[in-house]
């Protein structure tokens, strides 16, 4: 689904990402970790193709990024909700999913889905600015859903909800797991980061370690001190 060859990535000449090399299988769930600021989220948005990597080369779907290609097989959830609070969930699911060319009959099932999915069909008439953090969290994951993507990227997914919301997710994340979709998030959350399927873990501008949680905590004893590491495995 993802094949990363000898990725790196710089801004100007700060240099985030070096020579990083990973694969996700279809129907994994693969969480990035590591500490703020070390690349995450800049992995994420070349994986998505908004910006070329300095060296290497990322492949989604056997297809070299950036293409627009793929675009509309990814669903992504950004770190900070992109939503019109003047509309409504409805209003907001429909302009996207017509970004992504459905339309008609189509449309409107899939926004009721994604509304029941999300659990906003109660609030779906309310103007978006009227929602909490975790409302608002929701129907980012609604629109990253709209169009029934075969990959998700969700960069924090969880970030400012509730535990109950949290779980939610992901009740709402292994049932997409089932239907074979593939997911690669990033996260701090320890818990969380424990029930992906696998996890690669950022430290200092290079994927450092991969593996399944449970070989993480074997390797370094705990998910939490796989995190801390300081030195370079
Ligand atoms: N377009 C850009 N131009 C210049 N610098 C950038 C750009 N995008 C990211 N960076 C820098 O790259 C580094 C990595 O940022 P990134 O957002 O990928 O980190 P992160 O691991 O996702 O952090 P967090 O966990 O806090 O979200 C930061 O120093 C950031 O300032």
């Amino acid at each position: 689904m993802i094949e990363v060859r000898h990725y790196s990535q710089s801004f100007g000449k700060k240099q985030v990402l070096q020579n990083v090399n990973f694969s996700i299988n279809k129907g994994e769930i693969a969480g990035l970790i590591g500490p703020s600021g070390l690349g995450k989220t800049t992995l994420i948005k070349s994986v998505i193709g908004m910006q070329a990597p300095t060296e290497g080369t990322l492949h989604v779907m056997g297809e070299k990024q950036p293409t627009l290609a793929v675009s509309k097989d990814i669903g992504y959830m950004a770190q900070a909700d992109a939503l019109y609070g003047d509309l409504t969930p409805r209003g907001n699911l429909r302009y996207f999913g017509k970004l992504y060319g459905l339309k008609n009959k189509r449309l409107t099932e899939r926004v009721e889905d994604v509304l029941r999915f999300t659990d906003l069909t109660a609030d779906a008439g309310r103007p978006v600015h009227l929602f909490s953090g975790g409302m608002k969290r929701r129907l980012s994951l609604a629109i990253a859903l709209i169009h029934e993507p075969p990959l998700l990227l969700l960069d924090e997914p969880t970030v400012g909800i509730d535990p109950k919301l949290k779980r939610a997710f992901w009740k709402e994340f292994e049932q997409l797991r089932a239907q074979g979709v593939t997911i690669l998030l990033t996260t701090h959350i320890m818990d969380e980061a424990a029930r992906c399927d696998r996890l690669l873990l950022i430290r200092d501008g290079r994927l450092m370690a991969g593996g399944t949680p449970k070989e993480l905590e074997e390797r370094f004893g705990s998910i939490e001190d796989a995190f801390m590491q300081k030195e370079q495995m």
